[in-house]
């Protein structure tokens, strides 16, 4: 698992460290030039010879890369630093000057940016030490025309050079994950400490590149500080999958009842039921009208359509809040699901049932599962007058504040998902492919993290003393991550989502599941 602690945390961190003459920019300084020097080498260049530019704010982002600058002069690299701070850091530069880094002083040429660019066409390898976590707003002036200057440059001719940044990407919201104004999006971010909060967050992380956490000796203190931010990794989620064991039989394993779909949106059943299917649990119980049941049935002989008992529910997919009749069965099922304490993913349609303060206060085991667009619908509904761009500019914070708003979890879905409770850390995954954006993808994930709910509905329901609040939000995040997966799997990609990939249906999304969940476990 990767997390990330905020600005605050870091720095209480580091402090007593500091205090003690810990050299904690002298190992942040080596690692980032080991980087650097390792990804020349993966794109098949000497280091020796290669041309790097550092790109030096006023601050200790500007310093670290100074100090790797001395480092790669030390190798052979042939380092120039644009000083762009008003006070540069006095010793990294001296150290830089006396280890043959070539210092330019460009903000006293007439053209600022022009001058970067042209240092820049000449470098391999660009480090961005503009601004780290002191940084504060949106870049000022002249960062803002310099870096979008770069910016263009890069876009032009994005395999060349190789961009790193120190910390984060100068000019993100670095404990939000906002993007204010212009950056410089990175291949690679050298990151110190421990991750920070918008490197996982989107907008911000889609800039970030890789990321690479070097380790400062923070652990410790850190440990204390609890992650603002964390992004659950493949074997995390393998701890977590309800694998069956000997003993086992289908109602130990769960059972999920599914309100999904009707007469006019029949398909999002069958996709639902597939998600939780293919995610593996013990049995679905699908309660429908007839077009969807013959439909589910057709692909899902399996499927149970009577009513019985069920260890989580899924609710919503496919259902038009206008459909009396289906919105009375979703309350049916809610109400039951409250009355028993069972965990339910509450998709699409059944978001509806939250737009009132008909309930007013769920609790943190009813997972909803908006697009941008959803909760930038209910949001408005309970009085907050938000727009789908607002919610897409500030997704973290707009999760949060469903959380706080209904009482319940909420996996914000989209280029990476978010995940959200009243309390305990954000998640943040980005498991998935562009190609994922089809219709009825949403449904399939739906399934998915009911199954994950049926395997755990019964530990749920019998959590009295709260112990369990904290495990809704990290199945829809390991939901996320398996389904993001799967979609690559369809689309032939790696799991690292590497290659072009190909279109892929919603049904192949869940057609790949059980060999996502497979290459998981192993
Ligand atoms: N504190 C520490 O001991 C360590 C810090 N390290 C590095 O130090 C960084 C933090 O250093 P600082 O606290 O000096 O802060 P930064 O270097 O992040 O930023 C401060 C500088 O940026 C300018 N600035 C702030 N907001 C700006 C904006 N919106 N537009 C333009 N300029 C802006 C300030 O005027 C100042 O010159 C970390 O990100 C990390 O890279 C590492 O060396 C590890 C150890
Ligand atoms: N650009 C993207 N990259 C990766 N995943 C995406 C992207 N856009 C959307 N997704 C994912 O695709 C799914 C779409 O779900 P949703 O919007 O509910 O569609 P539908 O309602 O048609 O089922 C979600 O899981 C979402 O996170
Ligand atoms: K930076």
């Amino acid at each position: 698992m990767i997390r990330a602690h905020t600005v605050a945390a870091v720095r209480e961190a580091e402090a007593p460290r500091l205090t003690a003459g810990e050299p904690l920019m002298a190992r942040a300084a080596f690692a980032l030039a080991t980087r650097v020097a390792a990804e020349l080498r993966e794109r098949g260049h000497r280091v020796s010879g290669s041309v790097v530019l550092l790109l030096v704010g006023g601050g200790n982002n500007g310093g670290d890369a100074l100090f790797a600058g001395t480092h790669l002069a030390r190798r052979g690299c042939q380092v120039h630093a644009a000083l762009l701070g008003e006070r540069p850091p006095a010793a990294g530069l001296a150290a830089a000057r006396a280890a043959g880094v070539r210092v330019h002083e460009v903000l006293a040429a007439p053209d600022v940016p022009g001058a970067v660019v042209a240092l820049a066409r000449a470098a391999g390898v660009w480090v961005d030490g503009l601004t780290g976590i002191g940084a504060r707003g949106p870049l000022r002036a002249p960062l803002t025309a310099v870096v979008g200057a770069l910016a263009a440059e890069k876009a032009a001719s994005p395999d060349e050079p190789v961009v790193v940044a120190v910390d984060v990407p100068s000019g993100i919201g670095v404990d939000d994950g906002a993007l204010p104004g212009p950056v410089l999006p990175a291949d690679v971010t050298v990151t110190m400490g421990t991750a920070k909060p918008g490197l996982l967050l989107p907008p911000a992380a889609a800039v970030a590149g890789r990321v690479e956490v070097v380790d400062l000796g923070l652990d410790g203190d850190l440990a204390a500080a609890a992650p603002a931010v964390c992004r659950l990794a493949p074997a995390d989620v393998a701890d977590l999958w309800p694998v069956p064991g000997p003993a086992d039989q289908k109602y130990t394993r769960g059972v999920l009842g599914v309100v999904a779909g009707s007469q006019a949106f029949p398909g999002a059943a069958v996709l639902a039921v597939a998600g939780a299917v293919g995610a593996g649990l013990g049995m679905v119980r699908y309660r429908g009208p007839e077009v969807p049941t013959g439909l589910v049935h057709a692909r899902h002989p399996e499927v149970v359509a009577a009513p019985g008992r069920v260890q989580a529910w899924v609710i919503g997919s496919g259902i038009d809040p206008d459909d009396a009749a289906r919105t009375q069965a979703m309350e049916e099922s809610l109400a039951a699901a409250l009355a028993a304490r069972l965990p339910v993913a509450l998709d699409a349609g059944g978001l509806s049932l939250v737009h009132d303060d008909g309930h007013p206060d769920l609790p943190a085991t009813v997972v909803l599962t908006p697009h941008a667009g959803e909760l930038a619908t209910l949001l408005t509904a309970r009085g907050e007058e938000v727009t789908r761009a607002d919610v897409e500019a500030a997704p973290a914070r707009h999760a949060r504040l469903a959380a706080e708003i209904t009482g319940a979890t909420v996996l914000l879905k989209g280029a990476a998902t978010v995940v959200a409770a009243p309390d305990g850390p954000l998640y943040a995954q980005a498991d998935a492919t562009p190609w994922l954006a089809t219709a009825g993808a949403g449904d399939v994930l739906a399934g998915v993290l009911g199954a994950l709910l049926a395997g755990y509905g019964d530990a749920i329901a019998a959590d009295e003393e709260g112990r369990l609040t904290a495990l809704p939000a990290r199945l829809a995040a390991a939901a996320a991550l398996v389904h993001g997966r799967a979609a690559r799997r369809a689309a032939g990609q790696g799991p690292d989502g590497s290659g072009p990939g190909a279109p892929i249906t919603a049904q192949d999304v869940a057609a790949a599941l059980p060999g996502a969940v497979g290459a998981l476990l192993r």
